[in-house]
């Protein structure tokens, strides 16, 4: 269970205008034996896709079916600028994007724009911000009988994510342990990355990890929607379609560097990846 008081940050710094979204929050928990927490997603989202959005419809299925959790508030939260990952479009397109995404595809999904709005924040701390938000800020959730419970936020990640975790000079121990040990991580499983191989190191914080098995296979990313965009091909129907005509108003992903003419797939973009090297300058 998450306690309130001990984050790695004494203080969160806010963007200008900032307020955190919770209209989507559900503030009492349906059922009082269970454990409330809340979903966040962090990563690019440049743009969006479908199986960004599925990887909360699977985590809903998997803690109804396998966990002892209740669902009360699910996250999609970009990146800042400062990550500077190839392809990352600027945060006010993601946000937006993002947005829309959850507007039209589900009725439980917000979009947190906290850290993409700012400089570079650690997932630890992101994690930090939620917990700070829902719990001190709101006060956590209430049962029906008016019974006060603390939300804890859990990272949901696809499993290359978690893969990375085990890189050297990616995460620091301290990250880890904070991010595994405190809060603990849904992981969806993600075509070229094996589940087993990515939670190996991580053993000392298993009982925190839930893995999720995908039952369909679909290696849409981000990389091949930008390469397709870049081509000139349709990217409709794996991406939510406002998000489609989003990109085609505003002409994005056209340029240079957001897809290299060469790229494959997503591989060749993200090995080694400069921006988790960048990273790990920060952690
Ligand atoms: N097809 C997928 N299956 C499972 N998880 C996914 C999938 N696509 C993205 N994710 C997860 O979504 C989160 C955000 O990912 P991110 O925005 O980096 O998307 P991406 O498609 O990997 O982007 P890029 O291609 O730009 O690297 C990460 O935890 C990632 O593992
Ligand atoms: N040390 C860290 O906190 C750390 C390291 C690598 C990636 N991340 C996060 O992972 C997310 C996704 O990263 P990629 O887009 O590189 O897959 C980003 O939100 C990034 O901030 C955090």
């Amino acid at each position: 269970m998450a306690q309130a008081s001990i984050h790695l940050a004494e203080s969160f710094t806010d963007p200008p205008n900032y307020s955190f979204p919770h209209h989507r929050l559900n503030r009492t928990l349906r059922d009082p034996s269970k454990t409330p927490i809340v979903l966040v997603a962090c990563g690019s989202f440049s743009p969006v896709t479908y199986l960004h959005l599925r990887m909360f419809e699977m985590a809903k299925d998997y803690v109804r079916q396998n966990t002892d959790f209740e669902i009360v508030g699910a996250y999609l939260s970009p990146v800042s600028d400062q990550y500077k990952k190839p392809g990352l479009l600027s945060a006010r397109h993601r946000v937006t994007m993002c947005n829309l995404a959850a507007e039209e595809s589900n009725n439980w999904l917000m979009v947190d724009p906290w850290e993409a709005f700012q400089s570079y924040q650690r997932t630890a701390i992101v994690l930090d911000h939620f917990d700070h938000e829902i719990n001190t800020v709101l006060g956590g959730v209430e049962t029906a009988s008016g019974e006060h419970r603390t939300v804890r936020p859990m990272l949901l990640a696809g499993s290359d994510l978690i893969a990375t975790m085990s890189e050297p000079g990616v995460w620091s121990y301290a990250d880890l342990d904070h991010i595994l040990g405190r809060y603990g991580c849904l992981i969806v499983e993600r075509a070229g990355t094996g589940m087993d191989q990515a939670v190996d190191s991580l053993a000392r914080w298993r009982s925190n990890i839930y893995l999720i098995s995908q039952l369909i296979q679909n290696d849409v990313s981000s990389t091949k929607v930008r390469l397709f965009l870049r081509r000139g091909l349709s990217v409709r129907y794996l991406l939510p379609n406002a998000v489609v005509n989003y990109i085609e108003q505003h002409g994005l992903y056209q340029e240079e560097g957001s897809a290299s003419v060469s790229d494959k797939g997503k591989d060749k973009e993200t090995s080694g990846s400069s921006s988790r090297k960048e990273t790990s300058q920060v952690c």
